[in-house]
């Protein structure tokens, strides 16, 4: 099994060997000066001071100190730039492995999941290859070159200090034990109440309007106080046998002296040798205490390391060693049968559709219209049968491949923290201003992006709250219109654009539209009338296929949601209860 280091470094942990070893030279060097102080405590001692001695080896010492400091500034520089370098890898890789991941995978997920182990555990890690290893690095050195020293002055006493840290090692272990226990629990209180907050943000304007705003906000208050208690018990318990370590060292300590006071007033210690120990001990002992502080923080990586490994042990989607390009984009869903999890979502679903087709998918709400058109995108695999794409089975293409013969416009239009030029840009990241500007005024989208105070350089919110819905429809038009994929993927596209803007809207996309491969998702029968195929979708089986006019001479579920929506579309809304008005409605097919 692959230890922590290995996990987050990728195997590559022979980087952090050069760090490693400066530090070794750099704690020889932080060692040494004690070996010439222990000279001098002799030459101190001996029946004739041989002052010039004592000077030789003071400026030894001083030359230690120098080679100490130009070895540590190394050991400074290699450490950081290692430690950065492996842990931005590290993100690098998470991030390209969560790339290739279906979605799925995030679906089934708590959203502060991810960010979690992206941002706070790989922190922890960085911290740990950067600022905490030299404390490591010297807790290992330091001890052995100080033990070595006592082992030449006195066996027995270097046996006692031994004896000292190996009695304190069991209350380090418990500490980890502890650790490992309840760092788990807090790494999974935390993510949970991450999501309770993006929950309480993202929802706010419904807490409000339905005046949550006391039940949600207690849900979100009571996973913070939880936190609050994993931290306390993460903090206080293991904490306790932590301190428990450090107590049996500096009990240690006072041990070792007591020790040598008795040799000492026994005679068999002399007077150098008693003072060097009582130097050397408190030496002796520090590294470790500071590595019991530490032990907390080094725990935590072989917990962010696990979580590491179950996203990176996560299946990333297929894909082919020789990928096919495909001679022409008509879609075919051959047999398809497929579910999310164990319920079968769409059973033996065929159909196809060709270059300049429209084809239309309508059914009642949750019969599988957008499944179809997340596996067209290769969101998920199918379970059985095959999509294909100019006759090639979509998993032959390549995701990357593919998702480039696509647009999507979709009913959740998300529009990243940028600016509107810059989110336009996803489309066709090369494009022109003039081509922006085009794409914008075929979306209808310019007109009201230049009365915007920085024009195509105003930043919008994340998930584009600063500006309206139908704006952000317009935008997402824009983008698509900017890409100029052959395939064309609308769920229900025009859903949140507002009346006078619809038939604009309407015209925008039927530009969009022309000459492609076309599959539409519309809950407005009107807007698809036109359409060269309709089919109808229920409970994940096609039921229904053929043109507008035919479906209704069939008399079937089509002809129902038609008869449905014909009588709706005459309706409206006031404070008189719902009468009939006239509304045709506008269609892009
Ligand atoms: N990520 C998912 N995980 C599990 N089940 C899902 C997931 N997405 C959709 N489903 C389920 O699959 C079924 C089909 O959903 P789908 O979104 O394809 O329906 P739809 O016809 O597009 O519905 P609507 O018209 O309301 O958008 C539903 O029962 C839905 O609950």
């Amino acid at each position: 099994m692959r230890n922590a280091v290995d996990i987050i470094t990728d195997g590559k942990r022979k980087a952090l060997y050069k760090p490693i070893l400066l530090y070794i030279i750099y704690d020889l060097f932080r060692g040494a000066p004690y070996g010439f102080l222990i000279m001098v405590l002799w030459d101190l001692f001996a029946p004739v001071i041989d002052l010039g001695h004592i000077m030789f080896l003071m400026g030894a010492m001083v030359l230690t100190y120098l080679i100490q400091y130009i070895v540590g500034k190394y050991a400074l520089v290699s450490v950081h730039e290692t430690g950065y370098s492996l842990c931005s890898e590290a993100r690098l890789n998470l991030g390209e492995h969560l790339r290739k991941l279906p979605m799925g995978f995030f679906k089934g997920r708590d959203p502060g999941d991810i960010t979690q182990l992206m941002l706070q555990d790989m922190t922890f890690v960085e911290n740990i290859f950067t600022h905490l290893m030299a404390d490591i690095v010297a807790a290992f050195t330091l001890p052995i070159i100080l033990i070595l020293f006592m082992v030449v002055l006195d066996i027995k006493l270097a046996l006692v200090a031994v004896i000292t840290i190996l009695i304190s090692f069991p209350f380090l272990l418990a500490s980890q034990v502890l650790v490992r226990k309840y760092g788990g629990r807090l790494s999974e209180i935390r993510v949970s109440s991450g999501a309770r907050l993006l929950e309480y943000l993202h929802g706010i304007r419904y807490i409000k309007a339905y005046n949550l705003t006391g039940k949600r906000f207690r849900v979100l208050d009571e996973s913070l106080d939880n936190m609050h208690k994993a931290i306390l018990r993460l903090e206080i318990v293991p904490g306790i046998a932590a301190t428990g370590y450090m107590s049996m060292l500096g009990l240690g300590y006072v041990i070792l002296l007591l020790v040598a006071t008795y040799y000492f007033m026994g005679g068999t210690l002399t007077i150098p040798v008693y003072l060097v120990f009582l130097i050397l001990g408190y030496q002796l002992y520090q590294p470790l205490i500071q590595a019991g502080l530490d032990i907390m923080e080094v725990r935590f990586m072989s917990l962010a390391a696990n979580r590491m490994k179950e996203v990176l042990d996560e299946k990333p989607l297929t894909e082919p060693e020789n990928p096919k390009t495909p001679n022409n984009f008509s879609v075919s869903f051959l047999n398809v049968t497929f579910g999310y999890h164990e319920n079968t979502v769409l059973s033996d679903v065929s159909f196809s559709v060709s270059p300049g087709e429209v084809l239309a998918l309508v059914g009642p709400s949750g019969s599988g219209k957008t499944t179809i058109t997340n596996l067209i995108a290769r969101f998920w695999d199918v379970n059985s049968g095959k999509i294909t794409l100019g006759g090639v089975d979509i998993r032959d293409i390549g995701t990357e491949k593919l998702l480039s013969y696509m647009s999507m416009v979709f009913q959740d239009v998300y529009l990243f923290n940028d600016t509107i030029r810059n989110n336009i840009l996803i489309g066709k990241p090369d494009a022109t201003d003039e081509e922006i500007i085009a794409a914008s005024k075929s979306a209808q989208a310019h007109d009201f992006i230049v009365k915007l105070p920085k024009g195509y350089d105003t930043i919008i919110g994340e998930g584009g709250s600063t500006i309206s819905g139908g704006e952000k429809q317009r935008i997402s038009i824009a983008r698509a219109l900017l890409k100029d994929a052959p395939i064309i993927l609308l769920d229900e596209a025009t859903a949140s654009i507002d009346p006078e803007n619809e038939q604009a809207i309407q015209t925008a996309i039927s530009a969009l539209i022309k000459s492609k491969t076309v599959i539409v998702i519309a809950h407005r029968l009107n807007t698809i009338q036109d359409a060269d195929r309709i089919i109808v979708i229920d409970h994940g089986k096609v039921t229904e296929s053929g043109r507008h006019q035919e479906l209704l001479a069939q008399k079937g579920m089509y002809f129902r949601m038609w008869s449905e929506q014909e009588k709706a579309s005459h309706w409206t809304v006031s404070s008189a209860g719902i009468s009939e008005k006239l509304s045709p409605g506008g269609s892009f097919v």
